[in-house]
């Protein structure tokens, strides 16, 4: 027998089934690229986040952006998660959902005005803020409606959460938050704001962080500047303390932080604070719920690499190409087969779809199923039609069963909205 051959060929660690659904006969019926999601892990995320937050007056705001579909913050909101929305849009898929506005949270940096009058007029009240300007917009359009909005004021701590540079956003040169300075200045003045109740800390410095450093690092600036303030009078009612928790997106080599340890350092970070906590977590409730399905449409021997070519690229799951991000990639059949050395590509025009560099995986052929592991958040999300393919389908898993969540588009569908240039009109 010669090493390397099939009989003595290691198999690979593979999932034939996720949730107890059976993923080759997914594909079969369903066809690929396909994500799809367990929402028994998905529970099992927010019941140990729950668990660990107990005793305290918490609420978790899940970071819609991390996967929006309406299906998953339904699941969130039967859990009695609220929403941590970006925009209009995300406003509306939230209380779509069934989302109660009080547990829902408005931040980002570029808010319009229309964007905020329209949260003010369905009762959502809670914003955090991120500049002057937003603040004082914020106060003509409660006062034109005639409500209070709460706002929590966004620190920038100027904390390296040890990320990506593209998803930090504690840092100085970030352009999210203000200064400590600055908001010390907001707080003096607030008196002159009777249509705001400003009366909140919020901090959220980075996604996809591994160490609990950072957090306690920011955590303590924030607890020493609420200290400040309750001193000179200014009480505060809540604080936020963003998402950013970290997942394994590669086996034996990442290594998350617990959930409890995590409410571990905020505790202790804020010691003494007795008001009301908001978590927004987004990465770490979905994304290793979540697997990206796709099928070998080739194998290329190429010039100086071989390559998988896959019916699954960029514009389902941009991560690996906008970030470098690694994927775990496992065949879904363990049978054993010999190790080979692969780039694993997508079609689309571009050498940046690309999802693994020397890759070894077993030896793969056309036809074959391969699982992108942990694509739960930012995958289906950051999907675009990019060289015109259709939005991959979204489907549920629970317990041996499936709901398709979002079909795949047609054709129809990518089109609407396009027409050709029958009318021209001058402005
Ligand atoms: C304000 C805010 N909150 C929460 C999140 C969610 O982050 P993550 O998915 O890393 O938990 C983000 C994204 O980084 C964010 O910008
Ligand atoms: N899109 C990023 C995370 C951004 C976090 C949003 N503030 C990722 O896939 O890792």
């Amino acid at each position: 027998m010669t090493p390397g051959s099939a009989a003595t060929a290691p198999s690979f660690a593979a999932d034939t089934a996720i949730d107890d659904v059976d993923l080759a006969a997914l594909a079969d019926r369903l066809g690929t690229p396909l994500h799809a999601y367990s929402s028994s892990a998905i529970r099992q995320r927010i019941g140990g986040l729950q668990a660990a937050l107990s005793g305290l007056d918490a609420t978790i705001c899940y970071a819609v952006k991390a996967n929006p579909n309406l299906a998953i913050l339904q699941l969130m909101a039967n859990a009695g998660v609220g929403a941590d929305i970006v925009s209009a849009g995300e406003m509306r898929r939230s209380l779509h959902a069934g989302m109660s506005a009080e547990r829902i949270v408005f931040s980002g940096v570029g808010k319009t005005a229309d964007e905020i009058a329209g949260a003010l007029s369905v009762g959502i009240h809670r914003f955090n803020v991120e500049s002057h300007d937003e603040l004082l917009t914020l106060q003509r359009l409660a006062g034109a409606q005639g409500v209070t909005a709460r706002a929590a004021v966004r620190i920038n701590p100027d904390v390296d959460a040890h990320t990506h540079a593209k998803i930090s956003t504690g840092k100085s040169e970030n352009k999210f938050g203000v200064s400590i300075d600055e908001a010390r200045h907001w707080f003096a003045e607030r008196s002159l704001l009777p249509h705001v109740q400003l009366d909140g800390l919020h901090v959220h410095i980075g996604s996809q962080i591994l160490a609990l450093e950072p957090f306690r690092l920011a955590l303590q600036r924030v607890a020493a500047f609420r200290r400040e303030l309750e001193q000179a009078g200014h009480p505060v009612n809540s604080i936020d303390v963003g998402g950013g928790l970290g997942v394994c997106y590669r086996a034996g080599e990442d290594h998350p932080v617990a959930a409890a340890d995590y409410v571990a350092a905020i505790r202790e970070a804020l010691a003494g604070y007795r008001g009301r906590l908001l978590l927004e977590p987004g990465r770490y409730l979905v994304a290793e719920a979540g697997v990206l399905l796709t099928r070998v449409i080739r194998v290329k021997p190429g010039i100086a690499r071989q390559f998988l070519v896959v019916d699954a690229a960029m514009n389902d799951l941009q991560r690996p190409s906008l970030y470098d991000a690694w994927h775990d990639i496992v065949p879904v059949s363990g049978e054993p087969r010999t190790p080979t050395t692969y780039d694993i590509v997508g079609p689309v025009c571009e050498s940046g779809d690309t999802f693994a560099r020397n890759r070894v995986m077993p030896e793969c052929m056309a036809g074959d199923l391969l699982l992108i592991k942990a694509t739960g958040a930012y995958g289906a999300s950051m999907a675009s039609t990019y060289n015109s393919r259709p939005l991959a389908p979204e489907v549920l898993l629970n317990q041996g069963r499936y709901a398709v969540v979002r079909r795949r588009q047609h054709f129809e569908e990518m089109i609407a909205g396009e027409q050709p240039a029958h009318h021209w009109e001058t402005t």
